[in-house]
């Protein structure tokens, strides 16, 4: 019998270009759920346009792709957790406004643990996104992120701007909401602070998976670091 879980993402060929010119290049990733999986590679070589693609908000793709057993599409966003790394936010939200759209627009959104998590990285409830810093505004996105119960999480570079002490902040508010039986695919070029919690690691190179492998052992492989590996990887 047949008992390993279906898996949380499924790609297959998958090709996107821009005018012309390849962006992912027959791209095949089968990824369970129940793990941090960290998408690596170097500038360009295609993450951002992965995760845009899975979280259905990119069209004009071939290939295919499949998240949380759907396509990627309205249905799937209801069931798929998408942290853009750009600020989505309105700048004249507060917090608390913020919440209030996110309970709005997701069946899934629990805003008691949205709220948790305000208190647990500190953010001041009477500043509107305008006047938070950037590393403030990632923590409220990750917050409203977080407090969804979804199936997959898509989070595109989650800690790129903020103080190393914060990174360690944000990934242990991360993991503290995350449900054993849910996907997370985490971008990031910051390996070595996300290390200690991915379970897999892709790396990505020209639109291609270069290497994919499980965190342990490709740390007893190789002898080293995920990130070691990486810039060995990378500079030849
Ligand atoms: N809107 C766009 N129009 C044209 N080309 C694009 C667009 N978005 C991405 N690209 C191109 O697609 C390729 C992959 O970009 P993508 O943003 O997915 O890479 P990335 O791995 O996320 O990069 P980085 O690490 O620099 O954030 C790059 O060559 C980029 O120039």
């Amino acid at each position: 019998m047949n008992d390993q879980p279906i898996a949380a993402i499924e790609v297959a060929n998958l090709r996107k270009s821009y005018r012309g010119r390849p962006a992912l290049a027959g791209l095949n990733l089968q990824l369970k759920p129940g793990q941090i999986v960290g998408l690596m590679g170097d500038n360009g070589s295609g993450k951002t346009t992965l995760l845009k693609i899975l979280a259905g908000v990119l069209a004009e793709w071939e290939g295919e792709a499949r998240v949380a057993g759907l396509e990627p599409g309205p249905e799937s966003k209801a069931l798929v957790s998408f942290l853009p790394d750009a600020s989505f936010l309105p700048d004249s939200h507060k917090p608390a406004d913020s919440i209030a759209q996110f309970t709005r627009f997701f069946d899934d959104f629990d805003a008691k643990k949205a709220r948790d998590m305000v208190d647990f990285f500190g953010l001041p409830w009477d500043r509107n996104l305008k006047e938070m810093s950037k590393g403030m505004r990632e923590k409220l996105q990750i917050s409203l992120a977080m407090s969804r119960r979804a199936r997959v999480y898509l989070l595109d570079e989650p800690i790129s701007g903020v103080d190393p002490a914060s990174r360690d902040v944000i990934l242990r508010g991360i993991l503290q909401n995350f449900a054993d039986d849910a996907l997370m695919l985490i971008s990031t070029h910051l390996i070595q602070d996300v290390e200690p919690i991915v379970d897999s690691v892709i790396f990505l190179r020209a639109g291609q998976v270069l290497l994919q492998g499980d965190a342990d052992e490709l740390r007893t492989e190789h002898g080293v670091s995920l990130d070691a590996l990486f810039r060995k990887v990378y500079a030849s």
